[in-house]
């Protein structure tokens, strides 16, 4: 089974990604790092290099790549992911999608304490900047993110909380 983490920069996908794997025993595939791999250079360079529209072109292709080839695994999604294309299609088509559904505040709250240089679409933000970015972006993705065959809308956001999705 292929299971994706779908949410806002900062809810969790990799953190929770990596031990969902762990205790399934599939592998883990976080999309940014495969992304990096596969191009030699950091997300933050691809955007700064080429833009937007370039990463998100090259994200789709790796989402592709990553269907095709995988099969028992667990993907954390680049945040954006689901908001591009038909990549929730093509998700929801290859295998099981959970939104990991944070609150806004809390999100922006780990995020500034975090190192925001990573995330280019962060990158330079004030604190407060950060806290009404994140609550629009929220607002915006979210009729995307609630695409998902799963969602996780209330603490504790742990990988009981996911593995009690599929009676694991
Ligand atoms: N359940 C949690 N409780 C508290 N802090 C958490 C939790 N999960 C993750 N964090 C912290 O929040 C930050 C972001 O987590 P993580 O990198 O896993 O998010 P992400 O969804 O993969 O974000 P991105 O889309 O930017 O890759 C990290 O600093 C992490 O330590
Ligand atoms: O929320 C987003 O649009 C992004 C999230 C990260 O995972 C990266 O994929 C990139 O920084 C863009
Ligand atoms: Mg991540």
């Amino acid at each position: 089974m292929l299971i994706f983490l779908i949410g806002m920069m900062g809810s969790g996908k990799t953190t929770l990604g990596k031990e969902l794997a762990t205790e399934l025993n599939y592998s883990f595939v976080d999309l940014d790092a495969f992304i990096e791999e596969k191009e030699g250079r950091t997300i933050a360079q691809i955007f700064e290099q080429e833009g937007q529209e370039r990463f998100r072109k090259i994200e789709r292709e790796a989402l592709q790549t990553i269907v095709a080839n995988y099969k028992n695994a667990i993907v954390a999604t680049g945040g954006g992911t689901p908001c591009f294309f038909d990549n929730m299609a093509l998700m929801n088509a290859g295998g099981e999608t959970i939104f990991l559904d944070v609150p806004a505040e809390f999100i922006a709250q780990r995020l500034s304490q975090s190192d925001l240089s990573t995330r280019p679409l962060l990158a330079g933000k004030t604190q407060s900047e950060l806290f009404s970015f994140v609550g629009e972006t929220l607002a915006e993705r979210r009729q995307f993110y609630a695409q998902a065959k799963h969602i996780v809308a209330r603490p504790p956001y742990t990988i009981d909380a996911l593995l009690a999705l599929f009676s694991l």
